[in-house]
């Protein structure tokens, strides 16, 4: 049995300051047919200031009301997907982190524990950062690279990234018309993992370079990653049911390639 680790992020999530309950359904839906062709899997999702601004406008570029937010928001982005994945037959569960259980193995261990014996029992875990307490050192601030550290000490296969962007490209594809899609990438370059954030949404936190610095990050510990659209499912539909690599960027060590 495959393990998976999938992320998506709140731009996939939100529509017009409202949670986009027609992608969050269709990507329960990919989750329920990914278990049948015996996948185990997890997923990262963002979201949860979104879900909280929905019910309280706070300003967020305060670090307090991004607290307050994601305290708001995370019960019912849970409810939501709690609803959806029942349509499916399926349970799902909570799961929250601060970056600094990774710094420590006792912690990973028991997290471990958790994650395995909730996918033992068909549940999916649904994992966030822990938001409302994870400032300054605890943080990570992306789920990109959140979803990395989830995936290689949790023992994944590979992570898929859903993003609004349904590829890597060798410039910004929302700034260039001519940028080319990089359909298999073995190693990042030191000035890319350096760049600055572009993330593409007001709820998005990452941009591209936490998604390099997600793959850098498990490319290094002999793991893959896969970034392709969470907008249009067909890519990644095709990739992990089909094994077909027809769109999106494959990450993967140059020893396996
Ligand atoms: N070389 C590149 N290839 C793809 N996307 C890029 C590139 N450079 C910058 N970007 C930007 O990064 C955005 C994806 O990051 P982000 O908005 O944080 O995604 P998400 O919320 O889905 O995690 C894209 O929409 C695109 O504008
Ligand atoms: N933990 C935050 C996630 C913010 C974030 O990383 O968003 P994104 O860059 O869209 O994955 C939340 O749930 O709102």
């Amino acid at each position: 049995m495959k393990r998976i680790v999938i992320k998506v992020g709140s731009h996939i999530l939100t529509e017009d300051g409202s949670i986009a309950r027609e992608r969050m359904m269709a990507l329960v839906g990919l989750i329920a047919d990914l278990k049948k062709h015996s996948y185990e899997v997890a997923l990262v999702s963002s979201g949860a200031v979104a879900a909280g601004y929905t019910q309280l406008p706070l300003d967020r570029k305060k670090i307090a009301n991004r607290q307050a937010l994601a305290a708001i928001g995370q019960p019912l982005l849970l409810k939501m997907y709690q609803e959806k994945f029942a349509k499916f037959g399926l349970l799902c569960s909570q799961v929250l982190f601060s970056a600094d259980v990774f710094e420590s193995d006792k912690h990973v261990s028991h997290a471990k524990v958790a994650i395995d014996t909730l996918l033992a029992n068909n549940v999916v875990p649904i994992i966030n950062e822990n938001d409302t307490v994870s400032i300054e050192e605890l943080v990570f601030g992306d789920n990109d690279r959140l979803s990395a550290h989830v995936a290689h000490y949790f023992d994944a296969d590979i992570l898929v990234i859903l993003s609004d962007i349904d590829a890597l490209y060798d410039k910004d594809p929302n700034c260039h018309k001519d940028a080319k899609r990089r359909a298999v990438v073995n190693e990042i370059e030191e000035e890319e993992l350096a760049a600055e954030h572009t993330p593409n949404n007001e709820f998005a936190t990452g941009g591209i370079v936490t998604k390099l610095q997600a793959a850098d990050f498990l490319m290094n510990h002999d793991r893959e990653m896969f970034l392709a659209s969470g907008f249009d499912l067909t890519d990644v539909r095709a990739f992990l049911i089909e094994g077909v690599h027809k769109g999106g960027t494959l990450f993967t060590p140059t020893t396996r390639s």
